[in-house]
């Protein structure tokens, strides 16, 4: 186990399950879409998105976005600011954002209303992760692999300080590490 984990939520077997048991439902869902269009939140989502969409067995679109949020670097405070945009139109279109984490909820309220704005056919959530207890907005998420206790996690695109997003599993951050 890597020495900065204080101990692993979610090992890689666990983690591949909770990705077919989302991708089960959204295969259900969107059965009849034309197309699913996927916008990924980087750089936290790549790996998620990586393995979800590889479990789809509906036509998709793969699309990303990029949001700065700010804060410290383990809370948000609300302020988002876009910094990649969707290059094409969503009007019309089937969307699902793809996010690593849902904590406050700050950030994905900001991106519902604006790729809402856009006039998509749908616009739904999933996440890996959500921290029921952290939101602090009125954002619902319809496809969320598993719900986590208010603690700081790493691993599996998750970052702290642009580092650990390699590990293969999702793991608790000693609190030695950004608490110097
Ligand atoms: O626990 C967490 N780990 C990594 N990134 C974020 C963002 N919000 N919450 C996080
Ligand atoms: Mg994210």
């Amino acid at each position: 186990m890597h020495p900065d984990l204080e101990e692993v939520l979610f090992d890689e077997e666990q983690i591949k399950s909770i990705i077919q048991t989302l991708a089960d439902r959204i295969n259900h869902d969107y059965k009849d879409t034309e197309c699913l269009m996927l916008v990924g939140i980087l750089k936290g989502s790549f790996i998620f998105m990586s393995d979800l969409v590889r479990k789809l067995t509906v036509p998709v679109r793969l699309e990303f976005m990029s949001v700065s949020s700010y804060g410290s670097a383990t809370t948000s405070s609300g302020v988002v600011r876009i910094d990649l945009d969707l290059k094409k139109p969503i009007d019309g279109k089937d969307v699902l954002i793809v996010e690593d984490i849902i904590d406050t909820g700050h950030t994905l309220k900001y991106l519902l209303e604006s790729l809402g704005a856009r006039k998509p056919k749908s616009l739904e959530v999933t996440t890996l992760l959500q921290k029921k207890e952290a939101l602090k907005t009125d954002v619902t998420v319809k496809y969320v692999g598993v719900d986590i206790p208010l603690k700081f996690v790493i691993g599996y695109g998750l970052d702290y300080d642009e580092r650990y997003r390699e590990l293969p599993v999702i793991g608790v951050l000693r609190e030695s590490v950004y608490k110097k």
